[in-house]
């Protein structure tokens, strides 16, 4: 069955958001010379609200009336995206919110991913005059299936659309927001920074794989195997998958039906639960000037960072939606799951096929194929094939790597040993411990 929907201008209206000060600053003035026009000529009512506070979108689509609109209209960066769908998984009626809002975004930011990924899917450019076709694209009233991964972390649920990141990509992604006014380029310099001063982590990454998976052993510490098994337990979870969907996982996260199947296992909210205060040690990391000389590879660290108590608290958004795949973070990860313990570089989960207009980095990502593309670089890479790793993913080349190990999965958990590091939600940083996340296929709605 086809996502996709005519959403016919209706009496309805768009909610436009507006970030006055995401990526470089410009998104009032796009909104005014660029947005409105489009929206005008395309007979659209709308309601602007300029943020005015990180958080004050998530607010206000907490408490709205979802009946009085057809759609949200972000105008900034990937970070909005995130607030607007979090503040929607926060509303008591959030399978309703999440599946009758489409969201629509126009670029704003400084990475803007999400755009770069619609635009890419679309045949449209989105290096150059990403915004023309943004707009373009925004204009054909189409809606489609987005999925979202439900995370947890030690400050609670979150709802993500992109990416999990931790390691040099987290690193470059945090420590050059304050080169935000160079737009896309903050990446490169925040890049060429951390690969001078490249650190490792020391961590256990935990999965649940899509396909057989078998343990590149030579350079693992320790890592288990994988095989399809009656006993998985992803077998009351999902139905069959059409066979001709290759990038899908084969017992069926990701199609219409299994969304149906999936859907009418949600359960809305269980009892608030107390928010945690982790024990790890304090994070480290520094401004960009200070990253080489704090940098050098922190020595293994055998103490596993832990959450102080049982993860089903929420200091983030509440934990409406069922994850049968997820057991709660302070248990042991499933016995059919695969462990890899190492040393990394970078451990990336992604959803969409694009992280900026310079990052392919899930070639293979399509916005309802059900799978998380979980990404891995382990310590011994050198530098300069570690700059020829950054330089390939613009053209997405670096998955052809043998420094780099890709498995499509539909869960997995990351306990990271070594402290100090950065762990980013879609761009966004998060408290630094264990963090576990689950795809949830089609959840969302966006216009594309
Ligand atoms: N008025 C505001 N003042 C300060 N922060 C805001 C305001 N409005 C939104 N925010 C916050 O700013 C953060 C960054 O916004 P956003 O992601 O849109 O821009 P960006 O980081 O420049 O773009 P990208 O994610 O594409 O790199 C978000 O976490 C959002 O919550």
């Amino acid at each position: 069955m086809s996502m996709d929907v005519d959403i016919t201008p209706r009496a309805r209206k768009v909610l436009v958001f507006v970030n006055p000060f995401s990526g470089p600053g410009k998104a009032l003035d796009i909104y005014q010379k660029r947005v409105v026009p489009t929206l005008a000529e395309l007979d659209l009512n709308f309601h602007l609200i300029i943020t005015e506070r990180a958080g004050h979108a998530k607010d206000v689509v907490k408490t709205i009336d979802i009946s009085e609109w057809y759609g949200v209209i972000i105008v900034s960066g990937d970070g909005l995206i995130f607030e607007v769908i979090n503040g929607l998984m926060s509303r008591p009626d959030w399978e309703h919110a999440i599946h009758h809002l489409p969201l629509g975004v126009v670029p704003g930011g400084s990475g803007n991913a999400l755009c770069c990924a619609i635009n890419s899917h679309n045949g449209e450019p989105y290096k150059d005059n990403i915004l023309t076709h943004s707009l373009f694209v925004l204009a054909k009233h189409k809606i489609k299936a987005l999925d979202l991964v439900a995370v947890d972390t030690c400050e609670g649920r979150h709802y993500s659309f992109l990416s999990i990141t931790w390691g040099i990509i987290s690193d470059v992604d945090i420590e050059s927001e304050k080169y935000r006014s160079l737009g896309n380029a903050r990446f490169t310099v925040g890049a060429l920074v951390r690969i001078v001063g490249l650190r490792t982590y020391h961590g256990r990454l935990s999965f649940l794989p899509c396909e057989p998976y078998r343990c590149h052993t030579s350079r693992s510490t320790s890592c288990s195997t994988w095989e399809p098994s009656v006993n998985a337990n992803t077998a009351d979870v999902v139905t069959s998958q059409p066979k001709s969907r290759s990038l899908s996982c084969p017992d069926g996260l990701g199609d219409s039906a299994t969304e149906e199947v999936l859907r009418s296992r949600l359960q809305h909210g269980g009892p608030a639960d107390e928010p945690l205060t982790p024990v790890f040690p304090e994070e480290g990391g520094g401004d960009l000037e200070t990253v080489i000389a704090n940098s050098s590879t922190p020595a293994a660290d055998s103490t596993q960072l832990t959450c102080d108590s049982p993860s089903r608290g929420d200091a983030a958004t509440p934990r409406p939606v069922e994850t049968a795949l997820l057991p709660p973070l302070s248990d042991p990860v499933p016995a059919s799951w695969v462990t890899i313990e190492d040393n990394f570089v970078t451990v990336v989960a992604a959803y969409e096929s694009h992280l900026g207009p310079d990052i392919i980095i899930a070639p293979e990502a399509t916005f309802n194929d059900g799978i998380i593309h979980l990404m891995f670089a382990k310590a011994g890479i050198s530098r300069s094939s570690l700059l020829k790793l950054f330089l390939s993913m613009e053209n997405g080349s670096h998955v052809n790597s043998p420094d780099i190990e890709i498995i499509k999965v539909k869960a997995f958990r990351l306990e990271p040993i070594t402290p100090g590091g950065v762990i980013a939600i879609d761009g966004e940083k998060v408290k630094y411990g264990p963090i576990q996340a689950q795809v949830l296929p089609g959840l969302a709605r966006f216009m594309a």
